[in-house]
């Protein structure tokens, strides 16, 4: 059994795509926040039949896009980044978070300067913290947390506005390896993945459109989106369980299981 991780995730209760900061959400299109508590419920089932600790934060009216907790912060030997969003629309979120971490007793915390939406663009290895720029998180902020958290951390480009955060387009498949889609990102960094991960798994265009890079591996599972198909069948090749979700409603707003999963890292 994978060692333990622990989770911070947010009920869904005020879910809804009232606004675009992404080309997913259709305002006129709208969700469902049953359906997306439904789905959501299923994902949080899936982590504790395998092990893992979830913590909840409360949802805030007026915060439909909450849930997506990964956008929280960045959590590092205990050490706390805050996020600092991008848009006007979900500014609140980063102090609501970072209080959490304070009333949860996370003594070392940094409300950041630089914008930056948490384990949306820092993705954590061993011995490195991957960290996207181009739609959300700027350089700058990478700076930052490396300075703060005192690991190494490698600026990646992303250039396709489907892909807006790192984690639509990668994920870490232990503490060493990840799968990633290439075509989300710039010649540069493309290059810089190619060296670092040799043995990388390659997504196809198909499966990144249905956000099956937006997956959680704690190395011996991985929770991914359903409908990614060839990326399952990959992973299962890598002799990786494979637990496929159905989180549609709220892909409606950009997001799958990475984006409801805050990992905290002791
Ligand atoms: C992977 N993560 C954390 C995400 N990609 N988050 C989803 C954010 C969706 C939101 N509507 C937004 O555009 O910010």
């Amino acid at each position: 059994m994978a060692p333990s991780r622990h989770f911070l995730m947010c009920r869904p209760e005020f879910f809804a795509v009232e606004y675009a900061i992404n080309p997913w959400m259709d305002p006129a299109a709208g969700a469902d926040a049953a359906t997306a508590v439904r789905q959501w419920e299923r994902l949080k089932d899936a982590y504790e039949e395998l092990g893992h600790q979830v913590s909840l934060i409360d949802p805030v009216d007026g915060l439909p896009d909450m849930v997506f907790a990964a956008n929280g912060a960045l959590v590092v030997g205990g050490r706390v980044y805050g996020a600092r969003f991008a848009t006007a629309e979900r500014a609140a979120e980063g102090p609501a978070y970072l209080e959490w971490f304070e009333r949860n007793g996370y003594a070392t915390r940094l409300a950041a300067t630089e914008t930056n939406e948490g384990e949306g663009d820092f993705l954590t290895l061993d011995e490195v913290i991957l960290a996207g720029t181009g739609f959300r998180t700027a350089v700058a902020a990478h700076q930052e947390a490396q300075e703060f958290l005192g690991r190494p951390v490698v600026t990646l480009r992303l250039t396709d506005p489907r892909y807006y955060h790192l984690d639509t387009a990668l994920f870490p498949l232990d503490g060493r390896n990840v799968a990633y889609y290439p075509g989300a990102f710039s010649a540069g960094s493309r290059e810089v993945l190619r060296r670092m991960f040799p043995d990388a798994v390659l997504a196809s265009a198909e499966d990144a459109a249905v956000l099956g890079l937006n997956a959680v591996s704690d190395g011996e599972n991985v929770v991914v989106n359903m409908e990614a198909g060839e990326l399952a069948l990959e992973l299962k090749r890598r002799g990786l369980n494979v637990i496929p979700v159905d989180l549609s409603e709220l892909r409606k707003a950009g997001g799958g299981p990475k984006c409801c999963t805050l990992e905290i890292r002791p």
